[in-house]
């Protein structure tokens, strides 16, 4: 991975670097899952190759690793999971990793009440079962059981705003962790604010459980679009934008200079088809989180497999085409049109 030279929301986060045990053994377990989903002829942008790099990272939780983890899960599927039996599903079809919840997005909106980070022990149990990384999400502002997942040893964490937020106002400070978090987000300052919090990863928030995948079109088209403009921007102009956003100049700066933003960024919210996800690939999706979309279908097994082969090959589509025939429509998940939503019904406006 390319750490940006200078990067002021690195350099803050150096004061947190510190180093305890080997993660050589993470990287091993990230390759053989690499090797293993290679051999059923999937491409997968990370492996084995990429390993010499890291392999001189002494310690967990140093911001190489908290910035390599995303980089390696790109061009894949993170699939969430309630249980070791999807989480099986998930590791058969070649996903790059799992999101362990306690209720899929679209039986969190149908049931209602307050939505919390998963049974610890079916996390433990996802862990023991699958090779591949394991993330698992917590509520909005909740540090504590951020600080739970940490000390169980998951890879990854998701803030999300598909779980009933503790803090209407902050988001927890992700500099204070060593395990990489990922955020949702719905336009480039919700973006950027969560990358100057400390995210090593963003994803579109998109309209979780609904199975329409509109609102993870607008959200990623808004962000390319965000960053189109600042490209065109004067330095000046910029330094308001960065005003405007509340994040640090330099962080625009270089998200201008990259001409996207300076973490990994995957689609979510919605996907429902390979189809879905080859379509937010080709908007420039580093990768995709599919939820409901698959474990809410009739046909998961098919649907896990055929939304990896899209979202690898999301630039061939005959092969997309092959993707698709292996599901049926009849056994998509039913969408909601989401128009038909009343706003205290919308997920994505939690947490700006
Ligand atoms: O919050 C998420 C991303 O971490 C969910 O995994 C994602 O949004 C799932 O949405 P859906 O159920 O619509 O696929």
């Amino acid at each position: 991975m390319v750490l940006p030279p200078y990067h002021p929301v690195v350099e803050r986060a150096r004061l947190y670097e510190v180093g305890f045990e080997t993660i050589v053994d993470f990287f091993y377990r990230l390759a053989e899952a690499a090797d293993k989903l290679r051999e059923e002829g999937f491409w997968l942008n990370y492996g084995p190759e990429r390993l010499p790099d890291y392999i001189e990272v002494p310690a967990r939780g140093t911001l190489r690793v908290k910035y390599g983890f995303p980089v390696y899960q790109k061009g894949g599927v993170c699939m969430d999971v309630t249980n070791t039996e999807q989480a099986g599903i998930a590791e058969e079809a070649g996903a790059a990793s799992v999101m362990v919840l306690d209720k899929l997005p679209y039986d969190i909106r149908r049931q209602g009440g307050v939505a919390r980070m998963a049974d610890v022990r079916v996390i433990q149990q996802v862990m023991d079962t699958v090779t591949i990384p394991v993330m698992a999400k917590v509520r909005i502002g909740h540090y504590y059981e951020a600080a739970v997942l940490e000390s169980i040893g998951v890879d990854m964490i998701d803030e999300s705003e598909v779980l009933t937020p503790v803090d209407e106002k902050h988001h927890i400070n992700k500099w204070l962790f060593k395990v990489p978090f990922v955020n949702g987000a719905r336009n480039l300052g919700e973006a950027l604010r969560r990358i100057t919090e400390g995210a090593a990863m963003i994803r579109t928030k998109g309209e979780a459980g609904t199975g329409n995948v509109a609102e993870a079109v607008r959200h990623m088209k808004i962000i390319v679009g965000e960053i189109m403009k600042l490209r065109s921007m004067t330095p000046e102009e910029r330094l308001r934008a960065a005003r405007e956003y509340g994040v640090p100049h330099q962080l625009v700066d270089l998200t201008a200079r990259l001409g996207r933003l300076p973490v990994v960024n995957f689609a979510a919210g919605g996907i429902a088809t390979p189809a879905d996800a080859a379509l937010m690939m080709w908007l420039g999706a580093d990768g995709v989180f599919v939820g409901s979309g698959i474990f809410k279908s009739k046909d998961p097994r098919e649907r896990a497999e055929a939304i990896v082969l899209a979202t690898s090959m999301w630039h061939d589509p005959e092969t997309v085409a092959e993707a698709q025939a292996m599901i049926s429509e009849q056994k998509s998940m039913m969408g909601i049109d989401i128009r038909r939503l009343k706003p205290e019904e919308l997920l994505q406006v939690r947490g700006e």
